[in-house]
């Protein structure tokens, strides 16, 4: 059966980022509550900025510097909100889609020299297990005729190529680097292929 995906309720959210429009997506797939944060008209539209950005509690909303991810989601919003158009796709696929109780245990895991790779595996997962369906539906639901996808991921780009999606550009977001986030950028860079700049740990 084809997947489908529903869009419930269009609410809007003012931020500091600028004004959005939140639509809450439900879908067959899973139970999960997956969202788009979109600003201005995107139906028909091509190149739209998009940013498919998977949840990270730590990152997102504590703050953690152990990762990128908090700070890519303030960028791609002003990003988005300085185009004044976009769309923010927020996949509630946590710890690349092997949940948040895994995720802590494979920062445990790293703080004893894995790196965020080897520690999925050690438990069991792949480094990355995320799916990006729900988002391709999303999209379709909006209207969105092309996009240029905000990340350094070119596995991202692949996947949504894959399922239908016309990603006619990149566009870079990368963040500060830091002591605390040195060694996971750049085994991104090194093991993921992300298209990163990082210096040497020396
Ligand atoms: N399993 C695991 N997940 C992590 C870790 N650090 C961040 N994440 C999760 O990784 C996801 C974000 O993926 P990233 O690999 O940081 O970046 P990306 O989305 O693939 O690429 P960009 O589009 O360039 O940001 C979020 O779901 C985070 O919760 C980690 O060390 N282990
Ligand atoms: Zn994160």
């Amino acid at each position: 059966m084809k997947a489908t995906v529903e869009d419930k309720v269009q609410t809007r959210i003012p931020t500091k980022h600028g004004e959005f429009i939140l639509h809450y997506y439900s879908n067959s797939l899973d139970d999960k509550e997956h969202v788009a944060f979109v600003k201005g008209d995107v139906a028909g539209k091509d190149d739209v900025p998009v940013r498919i950005h998977s949840e990270c509690f730590t990152g997102d909303v504590l703050g953690s510097r152990r990762c990128d991810c908090g700070e890519q989601l303030d960028m791609a919003l002003d990003m988005i909100n300085t185009a004044g158009y976009g769309v923010l796709i927020y996949l509630r696929q946590e710890g690349r889609g092997i949940g948040l109780l895994k995720k802590l245990q494979a920062y445990n895991l790293q703080d004893q020299g894995l790196d965020t790779v080897d520690a999925n595996i050690k438990l069991g997962h792949l480094a990355d297990e995320r799916q990006y369906d729900i988002a391709a539906l999303i999209l379709d639901n909006l209207k969105v005729h092309s996009i240029e996808l905000i990340t350094n991921n070119p596995q991202k780009i692949d996947e949504l190529t894959k399922l239908g999606v016309q990603v006619n550009n990149r566009i870079a977001i990368e963040t500060r680097i830091h002591r605390d986030n040195l060694d996971y950028l750049k085994t991104k860079a090194e093991r993921m292929r992300h298209m990163l700049s990082v210096p040497d740990r020396s």
